[in-house]
C-alpha cells in the first residue's frame, strides 16, 4: 500500500526532501546486514510505499509540493534532481508568488480557497498513481502561515474527499522563544483545526531536536539542515518496512497501521482498578506506545519494561496499549536502532505553554486585527482555546 506525502511551506518542503532522501538511501544501502533476498523484499516494500517508477527507471517520490513562494520548492526540486537517485514528479508542485507572511488566517482563508482546486487536483493525480492508497502524510510547521494555515485547510479537504484514508500530520512545534511574535496564535489555530480533521499528529519540537544536535551530535553551528536530518532519521526509522508479525519474514503492507482511535470508556471510571497506584506514581502516563526495533539481535531485545501496567492509563491493558514492530534489516547503516512512537502525557506541558502564551496576548487583543481582516474572528480563537484546554485536561486525567 502507498502513502502520498504532501509537503507544505518552507518547513514541510525542507523536511520532506530529507525524509525521501533518507528513505531512498537507506533502502538502497548495501549495509543492511541481511540476506540479498531479504534486502530486496525490504526495498520493494519501501518503494511501494513511497516511490513510483518513471519510464526511464528513475524513482519518483509519491509527493505533492505546495508553497506560496517558489524559492524553497525550486531548491527542493534541484536538490532531489542533484541526488541523481530519485526525484519529484514533474507536475507535482504548486507554488505562487507570495507567501502568507506568518499569518495563519491568510494561509487558511485566502490561499486555501483560492488554490483549493489546483492543489486537490495535484493530490488526486498522485493518488491515481497508487495501486492501493494507505493514506496521506502531511508535513508542515504549525507556526508559520502557509504550512500551518493552508496545511490545516488542505487536511480538512482531504478529510472530506478521502474520508476512508488515514491522514497523519507530521507537525513541527516552534522554538519556545526567538521566532515570530504571533507563532502561538498560529499554533493554537493549527492544532485545533487538525484535532478535528486529522487522524494522527506526529509531533517534533524544534527545541528538542536542536538539543539532540547540540548535545548528542556535538554540532556547533546548528542549521535547519542538521535538524531536518535528525528528523528524517527518526521518521525513516518509523516508516521503513517491518515484519508483519512475530516470526514472519513478510513485510507489513500497511505502514500506518497504528490504532489512533482509542477512546476512554464512556463511564470514565477506571476499568482495571489501578487508579490509586497511578495517583502515587504520577509520571508520564501513556495511551499507546509503539517500539520499532531494527538490526542485529532484535529477537532477543528485552522489552518487559514497556509492559509495566503503571506506564498506561488505567482503562487499557498493556497488551492492548503496547506494540512492537521488528526487522533484522539494519536501518540507515546503524547496526541496531530503536524508535518509540508514544501517545502520552508528554505533550501536556508544551501545549499548555502555547495555549497560555496565546491567551495572554489574546487577553489584550494584540494582533487580532491581522486575523479578523482575513475572516478569522475572535470566536474562532475562543473555540480553539476551549478545545485545546479540553485536550490538556483530558490528557491530564488519563
Ligand atoms: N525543523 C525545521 N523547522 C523549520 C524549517 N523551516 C522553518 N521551520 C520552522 O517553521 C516555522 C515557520 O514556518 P515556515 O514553514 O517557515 O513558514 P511557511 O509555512 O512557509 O509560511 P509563510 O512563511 O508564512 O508563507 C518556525 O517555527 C520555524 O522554526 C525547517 O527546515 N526545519
Amino acid at each position: 500500500m502507498s502513502i502520498v506525502t504532501v509537503q507544505l511551506g518552507q518547513c514541510g518542503n525542507q523536511i520532506g526532501f530529507e525524509v525521501f532522501d533518507t528513505l531512498f538511501s537507506d533502502s538502497h544501502s548495501s549495509q543492511g546486514l541481511c540476506s540479498k533476498k531479504e534486502n530486496e523484499a525490504y526495498q520493494a516494500s519501501c518503494k511501494e510505499r513511497f516511490f513510483r517508477e518513471e519510464e526511464n527507471g528513475v524513482p519518483i517520490a509519491r509527493a505533492v509540493l505546495v508553497d506560496m513562494e517558489p524559492k524553497v520548492i525550486n531548491q527542493t526540486l534541484s536538490k532531489a534532481a542533484r541526488s541523481g537517485q530519485w526525484k519529484y514528479g514533474e507536475h507535482a508542485c504548486f507554488c505562487q508568488k507570495q507567501g502568507s507572511g506568518n499569518n495563519w488566517a491568510y494561509g487558511y482563508s485566502v490561499h486555501g480557497p483560492r488554490n483549493e482546486e489546483s492543489i486537490m487536483n495535484l493530490i488526486q493525480k498522485e493518488v491515481e498513481k497508487c495501486d492501493s492508497l494507505s493514506g496521506f502524510f502531511i508535513i508542515m510547521s504549525i507556526a508559520g502561515g502557509t504550512g500551518s494555515g493552508l496545511g490545516a485547510f488542505i487536511t480538512q479537504n482531504l478529510q472530506d474527499q478521502y474520508s476512508n484514508s488515514l491522514r497523519m500530520n507530521q507537525i513541527i512545534w516552534p522554538y519556545g522563544t526567538g521566532e515570530v511574535i504571533v507563532q502561538n496564535y498560529n499554533s493554537i489555530l493549527t492544532l485545533s483545526h487538525l484535532y478535528r480533521s486529522s487522524d494522527a499528529l506526529l509531533v517534533h519540537e524544534n527545541d528538542a531536536v536542536h538539543k539532540i544536535c547540540a548535545k548528542l551530535m556535538n554540532i556547533k553551528q546548528i542549521s535547519f539542515s542538521d535538524i531536518n536530518q535528525v528528523l528524517a532519521h527518526q521518521l525513516g526509522s518509523v516508516f521503513q518496512p517491518t515484519y508483519s508479525e512475530e516470526g514472519s519474514f513478510h513485510y507489513r503492507r500497511n505502514p500506518l497501521g497504528i490504532d489512533w482511535q482509542v477512546r476512554p470508556p464512556i463511564s470514565g471510571l477506571p476499568a482495571l482498578g489501578k487508579m490509586s497506584l497511578k495517583k502515587e506514581l504520577r509520571f508520564n502516563t501513556s495511551i499507546a506506545n509503539l517500539v520499532i526495533l531494527r538490526g542485529k539481535e532484535v529477537q532477543s531485545a528485552d522489552l518487559e519494561g514497556f509492559k509495566d501496567p503503571a506506564l498506561y492509563t488505567s482503562w487499557l491493558e498493556p497488551d492492548t496499549a503496547f506494540n512492537v514492530w521488528k526487522t533484522q534489516r539494519a536501518f540507515n547503516r546503524y547496526e541496531k536502532s530503536a524508535a518509540l512512537v508514544s501517545n502520552s502525557q508528554f505533550l501536556i506541558r508544551p501545549l499548555d505553554m502555547i495555549v497560555g502564551k496565546a491567551w495572554n496576548m489574546f487577553a489584550s487583543k494584540a494582533y487580532i486585527h491581522q486575523y479578523t481582516k482575513f475572516g478569522i474572528e475572535e470566536e474562532d480563537f475562543l473555540d480553539s482555546f476551549t478545545l485545546l484546554e479540553q485536550v490538556v485536561s483530558s490528557y491530564s486525567n488519563i
